[in-house]
């Protein structure tokens, strides 16, 4: 099996070069980019011993919805750039490693489809659905109960790009739209015209209330790094928070995730559960994560190189390769399931 970053280097071969960039990118200075990496790179793990790890329990309840390990799908834009099976590919993937895949609202495939695809593979996959709540409600609410309709079973709601993040690799490449034979799909209104992704720089806690009146799925609010949102967020009724800064592609300079979590975690104390991304790469970081306060992680990039290099094949070679990582991890550090992680073994 091959590491991330050996799919990585297969997926560049294999990628346009400003396709590649569009993936690989963050904003301004990529200074957050580089930081989710360089904050697992500088904490270490004090591993406990004499634990009894010989049945290891990977397994992890998030929303309802049943994973195999702590690991899912962050959502991530137009996946057919990667690979022309796109997010049908993933979605095989994901159903085989019986974790979720959060599916974006920029995807390039419709999510019956994908939720098809997953269908294929197991009777009853988890599959999210991500989404940017758009100005106009009425169409905001049809894509809403179109995934619902699909069978999507929980609701993502990315709260961190009120405005787009700029990204200077795609400036300088000039690639600002998707090629015209692609597009993103869910965003068809009832005349079959695709409508543009607007962020939404308007959004207040109000809308999330509203969200909750027109939608009895589970809530997951995507892009929370601040203690007081994350109690808010609590107070707001939400099922679950992603700790996440979109990967380094909104606010440069923001915090990096692992450096954000504790204080988030502490705020939350264990109300609800927390979703840790952005520069989750090996089985390690997973355990440093989970020790810290998260109940899960979410990779992003790693699955687009894993579909870009090999298609579904790929993406399951990320899944397992992480999940043998993991594993591993655990039973190095003296922990049997996640709650015998604690604070205590990262330094
Ligand atoms: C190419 C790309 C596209 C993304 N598209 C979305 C998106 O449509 N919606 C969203 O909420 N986050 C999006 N993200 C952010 C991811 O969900 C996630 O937060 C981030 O990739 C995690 O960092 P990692 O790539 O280091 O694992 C995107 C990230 C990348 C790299
Ligand atoms: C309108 C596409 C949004 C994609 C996105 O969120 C990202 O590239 O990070």
């Amino acid at each position: 099996m091959r590491t991330i970053a050996e799919l990585e280097t297969a997926a560049r071969r294999r990628l346009a070069p400003a396709h590649y960039d569009f993936y690989a990118g963050g904003a301004g200075e990529e200074e957050t980019l580089r930081a989710n990496e360089e904050a697992f790179r500088r904490r270490v793990l004090v591993p406990r011993v004499l634990r009894n790890v010989g049945k290891r329990d990977l397994a992890v309840e998030l929303a309802g919805s049943p994973l195999s390990m702590p690991v899912l799908l962050s959502p991530t834009a137009f996946h057919r750039l990667a690979h022309p099976d796109g997010e049908l590919a993933t979605a095989r993937a994901a159903a085989r490693a019986g974790t979720v895949l959060v599916v974006s609202m920029a995807a390039t495939t419709a999510i019956e489809d994908i939720v098809a695809a997953a269908r294929e593979v197991t009777d009853d996959p988890a599959l999210w659905f991500q989404l940017y709540l758009q100005p106009d409600r009425e169409f905001t609410k049809a894509v809403i109960c179109r995934a619902e309709r699909a069978g999507v079973k929980a609701l993502v709601v990315t709260v961190d790009s009120a405005v787009f993040g700029k990204r200077e690799r795609d400036h300088r490449n000039g690639f600002l739209d998707l090629p015209p034979e692609l597009s993103v799909e869910n965003m068809r209104d009832d005349t079959g015209r695709v409508r543009d992704i607007e962020m939404p720089a308007e959004l207040t806690w109000t809308d999330v209330e509203w969200l909750r009146t027109i939608s009895g799925l589970p809530i997951l609010l995507k892009g929370i790094l601040h203690p007081s949102d994350a109690r808010l967020a609590v107070e707001a009724g939400v099922s679950g928070l992603v700790v996440s800064n979109h990967g380094g592609r909104q606010l440069d300079s923001a915090v990096s995730t692992m450096d954000a979590l504790p204080a988030v975690a502490s705020a939350v104390d264990g109300a609800i559960p927390l979703i840790l991304d952005g520069g989750v790469r090996r089985g390690t970081d997973v355990v440093k994560a989970l020790a810290l306060g998260a109940s899960a992680v979410g990779i992003g990039r790693p699955a687009l190189w894993g579909l870009a290099a090999a298609g579904t094949e790929g993406v399951t070679e990320v899944l397992e390769g992480l999940r043998e990582e993991v594993d591993r991890a655990f039973a190095l550090c003296g922990a049997a399931d996640p709650a015998g992680l604690t604070a205590e073994l990262v330094r």
